[in-house]
């Protein structure tokens, strides 16, 4: 094994990596908006190509369809599944990532054009090119190093490729307990790669949050209303629905339906001092972000509560008049959206009967004739894994190999819903192995990969491969 081989030809293939990418992120793989379903799909084919080029053994699995909440009924996209090598005496990983992204318009606020990949000072930026198409294509070119100079792969390769990540990976689920016996059959190890590190030390990720996803409805007048001729007269959906979001949470953070804090597994000392030793600068991040000030003022607390604790957030109403100007309506019905990161030892049905009984008894002290529908729409469980695997200790190593540094050991505050369905269904070890940058921007204006992590996270994966096979060789 040579990866000093393989250091030099990734580093001399980095234009191509770079247009690959360039290519990926044009398409407009938004998971969220049925218009894109489109795209979506295209992406899916995109990808099995790009396999298929690569001569691999590849499937695409339909998955049905989704029904939208306004009952429009739209195909899922496939999962497109490749397999390169299956030599028995060679363990096999299986890489998951996923093609879809989230919505990006330019009067969100980006500087560059969201679907054509722009540098700038060593960024690329664009949709997707973090969150997760260049960390796929970072594994897809590091088996392709090893097949230009003709290295036999150390493992076995399955990849793992979908189209709904963003959403709650609809159908995925399924599939992979329909799957169990055949696909998974002869998966050793599972590899994660969609997700950041902390800081600019690279990282091994141990944990993720899960989240519940909820649609609160007030439904009121049969349409929209005049506010001088009939405020003062009716109940106004959205004043109902204002005052049942501000009984969720309070001004310091605390959620406020009963059993959500009750449920969370108590700190141990041994987990506090796992934060004591990661490197994370408290100013570095509260200037990154932009923002005054902070919850939290420790590193510890800050880190908890990004991974170990639930979190509650309101990310918007539709239905609410939110166009410049000054309409002076009273929306007929308003939905509300949010969310409650899921943490050990959370449960995603008990969160949505405890919110739903939480809100309608809420709704009814207000006395109004309006009506309120409460729907989780995802309900994704938190991941947590051992950090003495040895799918981390192969990971300390490749890190060391690629970055001469020891990696942070890390969770994300993220949901990744797949790895609780791959932990709990196949039973195998998962790693989450990161290579995108901590101030990437995921799901937001200017998202961005640096070259740098894309090229050298591609030597990461090529080594990491290496480590992997020499696990219970020593
Ligand atoms: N990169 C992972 C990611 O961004 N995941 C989404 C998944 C999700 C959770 N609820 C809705 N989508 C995330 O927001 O964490
Ligand atoms: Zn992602
Ligand atoms: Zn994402």
């Amino acid at each position: 094994f040579n990866l000093d081989e393989l250091k030099n030809y990734i580093d001399s293939h980095q234009e191509d990596y770079v247009l690959t990418l360039r290519d990926w992120v044009a398409v407009e793989s938004d998971s969220s908006d049925a218009l894109k379903r489109d795209e979506l799909m295209r992406m899916m084919k995109i990808t099995e190509n790009k396999f298929n080029d690569m001569k691999g053994h590849t499937n695409r699995f339909d998955i049905g369809n989704q029904e939208l909440p306004n009952g429009q009924i739209i195909p899922l996209p496939v999962v497109v599944t490749a397999s390169f090598g299956n030599d028995s005496n060679k363990a096999t990983v299986c890489i998951y990532g996923h093609v879809d992204v989230q919505p990006a318009r330019m009067e969100d606020g980006w500087d560059t054009e969201p679907y054509n990949l722009t540098e700038i000072n060593g960024n690329l930026y664009g949709r997707g090119a973090s969150d997760n198409k260049a960390p796929v294509l970072a594994w897809i070119h590091a088996v392709e190093a090893y097949q230009a100079l003709d290295m036999d792969l150390p493992v076995n390769v399955k990849f793992i490729i979908e189209g709904m990540e963003e959403t709650g990976s609809n159908g995925l689920d399924e599939l992979i307990s329909k799957q169990k016996d055949d696909f998974f059959s002869d998966v050793d190890y599972i590899i994660i790669s969609d997700c950041g590190w902390l800081s600019r030390k690279p990282a091994l990720t141990y944990g993720t949050r899960g989240n519940c996803y909820f649609f609160a409805e007030v439904e009121g007048p049969k349409q929209d209303l005049h506010s001088g001729v009939y405020g003062g007269s009716v109940f106004e959906p959205m004043i109902d629905l204002i005052g049942l979001l501000d009984t969720l949470i309070d001004s310091s953070g605390h959620i406020l339906i009963p059993g959500i804090n009750e449920a969370v597994a108590e700190l141990t000392e041994e987990e506090r001092k796992l934060y004591e030793a990661i490197e994370f600068d408290v100013e570095n991040f509260k200037n990154k972000i932009g923002t005054n000030g902070l919850m939290y003022d420790t590193k510890e607390e800050i880190l908890s509560h990004r991974w170990r604790y639930p979190s509650l957030s309101i990310h918007g109403i539709e239905g609410a008049f939110s166009a410049s100007g000054s309409k002076t309506v009273i929306p007929a019905k308003v939905t509300a959206k949010f969310s409650i990161r899921q943490v050990p030892d959370m449960d995603p049905p008990t969160v949505e009967k405890q919110v739903t009984t939480y809100l309608n008894d809420m709704f009814a002290k207000r006395n109004t004739p309006n009506k309120l529908k409460v729907t989780m729409i995802i309900g994704a469980k938190p991941w947590l894994a051992d950090v003495s695997d040895p799918l981390y200790v192969a990971g300390r190593r490749a890190v060391q190999k690629v970055f001469g540094v020891e990696p942070d050991l890390i969770r994300e505050g993220g949901t990744i819903p797949v790895a609780r369905t791959f932990q709990d269904v196949t039973g195998k070890s998962i790693i989450m192995l990161p290579i995108g940058g901590f101030d990437d921007g995921l799901h937001s204006q200017n998202e961005k990969m640096s070259r740098y992590n894309y090229i050298e996270g591609t030597k990461l994966f090529a080594a990491y491969l290496h480590e992997v096979s020499q696990i219970n060789k020593s």
